[in-house]
């Protein structure tokens, strides 16, 4: 039985500013900087009954959205915020939302404003309404994105910060915390946006800039040994991925040999990955990985899916807790009688704040515009109980916290390869042939990044295949053969991404090699669209 006691999540013990979300594209931007600047931060839809918290945050952030707060139906926070005492910045709708709750001051501007603007900061000479912009330039370039404007200054509030288009670009209550902007300071392009963010979060709320991989490595540990209790056992899927890896060394130190890392072979893996990944795993780590071959399995499940990616997924991620669970059956059997017996409860997952996000956001499922396989292709009914130890983190959190357990470079900074695997990467049905030709053309672009000295430069590199077929000539011969596609993307959180540019010469070698070595591929192509409009994978 696990033990009921259960050590506080990190709300709990960390001051933590709570964002609420209107469904602003870069709602999850505003944790990233709070949590860079070591303070902890969690973000919920704005539709969060405040009664039903179970913490009372430091200070909240509203968010940016896209509606407008005088339409009907338009989202609005739950009142009780402003009865909680604690400081509130509003950000782009946020302010509009703070303004409307004031007197209904808000409606459709002349002119919309996306893009750059110059703002000037109001100072009055007090230090409460100045204290957003203290020791900040009088003049900052910020970014603007928005439609609609406040008709007034709110009774009781003072302007802080004005543009050409917007008089009331910042405000702020003369005598409470509170404080709304019009401009999003948690994107790039607002060069001062964090230094803002700040002052808010530590100067403002107080909040304290404690939050570090040393005390979550601790707390999560000892959170994990509760959670499972002293005999409990765990089935790890584990990938050799960064955040399966890191899990997997959080897991084996916390319950050592009642841990079980499981990786599945579903035939969508690259050239000889399960062989290095156990290899690596056992070597540098000391973590014991059992490899289930399941090829046949998943690629006789994907014969004659053509043309819905969607179906490939969920079938894929069905398929994996599938197995899982058989596995964690096989290994409560096998220890009937020792000092492990009992059932396999618990299935370890490395689960990230991003697939967190994208599943609670405000925007709802109608927003989903893939189902990643650990997230919504879970089995409906499944048994195993899901442990998520990184649900918290983004991956750059995670890769530090993996150099704090002193996992290497080369494992830490691996670029991320999908569950699904190549099964999203070979456009139109998965068969053998096609992976084979699939396999070779991605060892040989991979080798090429590794041998120039980019691996490390570039986030994600990967090649699709393509169905369709051009003419070429080899060999004085005409051939008509496939077409693949190079992708390579530059991002740091894997939610907007560009591509990489590559030297010509570079791009060269790869395609000649490609041409010359993979037999079946006679053209290749590089993808250079950015995400969004485009994604990272090809499905
Ligand atoms: N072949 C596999 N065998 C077992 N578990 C897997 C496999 N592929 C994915 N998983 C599970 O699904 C989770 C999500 O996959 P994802 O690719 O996002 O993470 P990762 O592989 O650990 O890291 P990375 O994002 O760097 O590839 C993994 O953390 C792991 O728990
Ligand atoms: O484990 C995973 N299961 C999935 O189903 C999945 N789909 C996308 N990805 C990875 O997520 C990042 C963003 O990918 P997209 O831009 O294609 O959505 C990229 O790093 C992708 O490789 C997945 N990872
Ligand atoms: N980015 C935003 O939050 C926009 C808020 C509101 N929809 C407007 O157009 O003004
Ligand atoms: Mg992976």
């Amino acid at each position: 039985m696990a033990d009921t006691t259960l050590p506080p999540p990190p709300h709990e013990t960390f001051d933590t500013i709570l964002v609420l979300d209107f469904g602003s594209q870069y709602t999850h931007l505003i944790t990233r900087r709070l949590r860079e600047l070591n303070i902890y931060s969690e973000m919920l839809p704005c539709t969060q009954k405040l009664a039903e918290l179970p913490f009372k945050p430091t200070g909240i952030i509203l968010s940016g959205g896209p509606y407008s707060v005088y339409e009907d139906g338009a989202p609005h926070v739950d009142p009780a915020v402003f009865e909680l005492g604690v400081p509130i910045l509003g950000i782009c709708y946020g302010l509009q939302e703070i303004a409307w709750h004031h007197g209904k001051n808000v409606l459709a501007g002349e002119k919309r404003e996306y893009g750059h603007a110059a703002l000037k900061i109001a100072r009055d000479g007090s230090d409460h309404t100045g204290a957003l912009f203290k020791d900040l330039p009088d003049d900052m370039e910020v970014w603007m994105s928005h439609g609609d404007k406040l008709s007034k200054l709110p009774d009781e509030f003072v302007t802080i910060a004005t543009t050409a288009n917007a008089p009331f670009a910042g405000i702020a209550h003369s005598a409470k915390k509170y404080y709304g902007i019009q401009f999003h300071p948690e994107v790039t392009h607002t060069p001062q946006g964090t230094a803002l963010i700040k002052n808010f979060a530590s100067s403002i709320c107080g909040a304290k800039q404690n939050w570090t991989m040393d005390k979550f490595v601790d707390q999560e540990i000892e959170r994990i040994r509760a959670l499972v209790g002293p005999k409990g056992q765990v089935i790890g899927a584990v990938s050799g991925g960064v955040d399966s890896t890191v899990a997997a060394k959080l897991m084996q130190e916390a319950i050592g040999d009642r841990f079980h890392a499981v990786l599945v072979d579903n035939g969508l893996l690259r050239l000889d990955e399960a062989k290095i990944v156990k290899e690596t795993l056992g070597k540098q780590l000391g973590v014991n990985l059992t490899v289930i071959d399941a090829s046949e399995r998943f690629l006789a499940k994907l014969k004659g899916v053509v043309d819905d990616p969607e179906r490939k997924r969920k079938i894929i991620g069905n398929l994996f807790i599938e197995i899982f669970q058989e596995k964690a059956r096989e290994l409560a059997d096998a220890a009937k009688g020792s000092a492990k017996e009992g059932e396999i409860e618990w299935l370890l997952q490395g689960t990230l704040y991003p697939d967190v996000i994208e599943s609670i956001s405000f925007k709802g499922p109608s927003a989903t515009i893939k189902t990643h396989h650990n997230v919504g292709g879970l089995l409906e009914g499944m048994h195993l109980k899901l442990i998520e130890p990184l649900r918290e983190l983004f991956k750059d959190e995670v890769r530090e916290l993996g150099t704090t357990l002193g996992i290497p470079d080369e494992l830490v900074w691996r670029h991320p390869f999908p569950g699904p695997g190549l099964g999203i990467r070979v456009l139109g049905e998965v068969t053998p042939e096609q992976l084979r030709i699939l396999r070779h053309a991605d060892s040989i672009f991979i080798e090429e990044i590794r041998k120039a000295g980019l691996y490390r430069k570039i986030s994600q590199a990967l090649v699709g295949l393509l169905p369709v077929r051009a003419v070429g000539v080899m060999g004085d011969k005409r051939v008509h053969d496939q077409v693949v596609a190079l992708r390579a993307v530059v991002t740091t959180d894997f939610m907007t991404a560009t591509a990489f540019e590559f030297e010509p010469s570079f791009l060269r070698t790869v395609s000649s090699r490609i041409v010359n070595e993979v037999d079946g591929v006679c053209r290749v192509f590089q993808d250079i669209t950015s995400k969004p409009p485009g994604t990272i994978e090809f499905e």
